[in-house]
């Protein structure tokens, strides 16, 4: 774990603000997620979860704020940063005409990945993420939910320390869902981990703490027991947060 020993949080999420215009996808989003936790990103259809992802990762440039990863600012120090990151977007890979293999092959290549051990990892993620059976089949014509395990593996293929996960279960059936869980709860062990989830339950299954945002804005950075509030039901205690139907 590269980081841990000079103390610094895994993910910083400093001030970050993204506009279009004059609206804020999100605005002046604060958070740290220190090293070897498994941390649940949620909030409504909207809310800026995939904005703050790609902020995080360096994919979308952010309009105010810093993001940085190991300490290493996303912006100024960009490839130490995405060394130590495997980001999962939220629609999975686009290259429709490469096969898992063949694109794989390619991300470990332009990661600087040596041979054998790019060797060692494609036989890793092809095993845990259930790739064996359309190894050499085109990603386009692959259903969504192997089409989301070929992003999971592309995001796990250089071993990273942070993973940022957006809907990593979204696609899938229940076998794939359980399965998916529990390589995330073993990743956990080792690896930070920032997680967006529309499904309650699996909060409880693997994170230790909860990140929620509504319209753009942080609205609670606790433990999993303060997102189930005082009634002990997260979902409802969600649409009170966040103005949903139930909402006094
Ligand atoms: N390129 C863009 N231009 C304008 N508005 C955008 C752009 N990208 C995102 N938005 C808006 O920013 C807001 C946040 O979007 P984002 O995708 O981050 O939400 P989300 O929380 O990930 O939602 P979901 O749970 O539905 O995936 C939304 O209102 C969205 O329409």
């Amino acid at each position: 774990m590269i980081d841990q020993a000079s103390g610094s949080p895994m993910i910083e999420a400093i001030g970050l603000s993204k506009f279009y215009g004059p609206f804020a996808a999100t605005r002046d989003i604060s958070f740290t997620v220190p090293s070897g936790q498994v941390a649940a990103f949620l909030g409504p259809n909207g809310a800026g979860k995939s904005t703050t992802m790609k902020l995080l990762t360096g994919f979308l440039a952010p309009s105010e704020g810093e993001a940085r990863i190991g300490g290493h600012n996303v912006a100024t120090e960009r490839i130490a940063a995405s060394r130590l990151v495997g980001y999962l977007p939220e629609n999975g890979p686009l290259y429709l005409e490469m096969t898992p293999q063949s694109l794989l092959k390619y991300l470990g290549h332009a990661r600087g990945m040596k041979s054998s051990s790019l060797h060692d990892r494609l036989d890793f993620v092809a095993e845990k993420c259930s790739l064996k059976d359309v190894w050499g089949k085109a990603i386009g014509k692959l259903s969504r939910g192997y089409r989301q395990r070929v992003g999971m593996a592309q995001a796990l293929l250089h071993d990273p320390d942070v993973l940022i996960l957006d809907e990593p279960t979204s696609g899938l059936d229940p076998n794939q869902t359980f399965q998916v869980r529990e390589l995330i709860r073993s990743l956990g062990e080792t690896k930070t981990v920032l997680l967006s989830t529309h499904i309650l339950t699996e909060v409880k299954a693997v994170c230790s703490r909860v990140i929620l945002i509504n319209q753009g804005q942080l609205i609670l950075d606790g433990s999993v027991q303060e997102m189930e509030g005082d009634e002990h039901d997260m979902e409802a205690h969600f649409r009170n947060l966040t103005g949903g139907p139930s909402a006094a």
